[in-house]
């Protein structure tokens, strides 16, 4: 008898730092959507990101640790720590294909990433080997083309924080913990993370 595949959906960002809108998105992709797993893949520098103030890689990657434990359904992700910069999606996909074969790795992405998908390095060759799952992002518009049958809209819930607006909240000295899971607010202040506009 055939082996079950195990659906692993991919979920890729810098996570500078992660927040509690990648993680009720990846949750309820978990426990309303047919993934069996959501890996956080933690980006070393996103092709279309200056990487220049960024979090070092591993620091960002002890916060998504410390966010998802405990959860069965997440993992972490170092996968793209070793492979060339830019992290290109296609190139990662192809070396989890030749790692991982009892896996089915499934792309999810925002309608942000979307709307850009065709600018993407082999937007081509990511839709013939895989499905990809978009979810709702303000502003961006979640129609799918029908010839795309691998590509599903997911109708997620909304939580439109940002990274970008943490780092900054944190740089001003605002105390916005509940924004973030409090293992990463604790990693936050212990390591005095983003305290200044000059830190990344
Ligand atoms: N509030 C949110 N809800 C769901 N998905 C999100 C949210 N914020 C970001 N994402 C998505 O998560 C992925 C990884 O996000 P990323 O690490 O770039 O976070 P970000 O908050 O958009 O960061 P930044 O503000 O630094 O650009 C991206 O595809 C992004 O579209
Ligand atoms: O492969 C590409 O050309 C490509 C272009 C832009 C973004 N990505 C990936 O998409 C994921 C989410 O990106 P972002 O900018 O929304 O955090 C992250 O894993 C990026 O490496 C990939």
């Amino acid at each position: 008898m055939e082996k079950t595949r195990i659906k692993t959906g991919l979920f890729g960002g810098t996570f500078n730092p992660i927040h509690i809108g990648h993680l009720a998105l990846a949750n309820y992709l978990c426990e309303y959507e047919d993934l069996d797993e959501v890996w956080f893949l933690v980006t070393p520098q996103n092709p279309f990101k200056k990487g220049d103030h960024l979090l070092d890689d591993y620091i960002r990657l002890e916060m998504v640790e410390a966010a998802i434990a405990g959860y069965p359904h997440f993992r972490a992700s170092d996968f793209e720590f070793g492979l060339p910069r830019p992290s290109y999606t296609v190139d990662t996909l192809r070396q989890l294909a030749r790692t991982y074969p009892e896996r089915d790795f499934i792309l999810i992405i925002g309608a942000d990433n979307w709307a850009k998908f065709a600018q993407w390095r082999a937007p081509e060759e990511i839709l013939r080997n895989h499905s990809i799952r978009v979810y709702p992002r303000r502003g961006y518009d979640l129609t799918i083309p029908a010839s795309y049958t691998q590509v599903k809209a997911v109708e997620t819930p909304l939580l439109e924080i940002s990274s970008t607006f943490i780092r900054q909240a944190l740089a001003e000295g605002r105390d916005i913990r509940y924004f973030v899971h409090p293992e990463v607010y604790r990693i936050i202040q212990e390591k005095h993370l983003y305290q200044s506009s000059n830190q990344p």
